[in-house]
């Protein structure tokens, strides 16, 4: 088996005295696609961001190629939000153009002359891949929601990170666009080579795009002190392996598109 680009070692996060995830053991190999889903509140965002480097684990170590994740965001690891707020004043291009800037010129954020071009070429290029090459010179404002999750995918991949990290990205979107970005996020994941993490609220989407399933919940309750233990990944679930989703799995999507139609 290949060496893991990320392995998560006896991993806790607490705050104060709220455990949210305990005793996490994790291998990821590089090319894989991990959906992470589990009930709201269950410590995903806190674990994409341990990912990203905004947080610190409390206990444990997260290394990267095995060395200690790198405490900051830098350019092997991109993220797209649920919610995406580009520079209103610019335009998509220039959106995309300035992760770039940073990625190259963390101080400054500014690069120059034929870097530039360069630069601009990339991110037309980028803008091509996730299918805005003809709003390239339009604002944010006068995109629509999937259009401005594609610029946000476009200013994470300028940077060429091995990682991607996803919270939620398709969240607040509409059917028939999850569907176009449920492709598109595939094929860059296949042609890029990436490492995605991408957190979901919906199963299906969970097990038909990702490689591996990850369900956090709680396997220790206390009802006195329900802070007093966190989640774990209680079914780490390789769906290359699995011929057929097992019938819990399958029952459970069908139970939560069930409440969504009921809704
Ligand atoms: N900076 C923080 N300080 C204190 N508590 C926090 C902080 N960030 C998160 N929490 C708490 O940790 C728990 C897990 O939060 P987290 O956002 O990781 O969960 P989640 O599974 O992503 O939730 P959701 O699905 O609702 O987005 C929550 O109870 C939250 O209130």
């Amino acid at each position: 088996m290949s060496k893991a680009i990320i392995e998560i070692k006896q991993v806790w996060k607490e705050y104060g005295d709220h455990v949210v995830l305990e005793k996490l053991n994790l291998n990821v190999q590089a090319g894989e696609f991990i959906s992470i889903v589990g009930a709201s509140g269950c410590g995903k965002t806190s674990l994409l961001n341990m990912l990203l480097g905004t947080e610190k684990q409390s206990r444990g170590s997260i290394l990267l190629d095995g060395k200690p994740m790198p405490q900051e965001p830098n350019a092997t690891r991109g993220i797209v939000f649920q919610k995406y707020s580009a520079f209103p004043h610019l335009n998509a291009l220039e959106n995309v153009m300035l992760g770039g800037e940073f990625a190259s010129s963390p101080l400054l954020g500014k690069v120059f002359g034929n870097e530039r071009k360069k630069l601009r070429e990339q991110a037309l290029e980028m803008l091509t891949a996730v299918g805005l090459a003809d709003a390239a010179l339009r604002y944010p404002s006068e995109l629509s929601g999937g259009m401005q999750q594609r610029l946000a995918i476009a200013q994470a991949l300028i940077k060429e990170p091995r990682i991607l990290l996803l919270d939620e990205p398709f969240g607040a979107l509409d059917p028939g666009i999850r569907k176009d970005m449920h492709k598109l996020i595939r094929e860059l994941w296949k042609k890029r080579g990436l490492t995605v993490f991408m957190i979901t609220h919906d199963l299906s989407e969970g097990f038909s795009l990702g490689s591996r399933v990850w369900v956090l919940d709680k396997p220790r309750i206390d009802p006195h002190q329900p802070e007093r233990f966190g989640a774990q990944v209680v079914y780490d679930i390789d769906i290359n392996s699995e011929h057929k989703l097992s019938n819990s799995i399958q029952s459970l999507i069908e139970k939560q598109q069930a409440a969504k139609v009921a809704v």
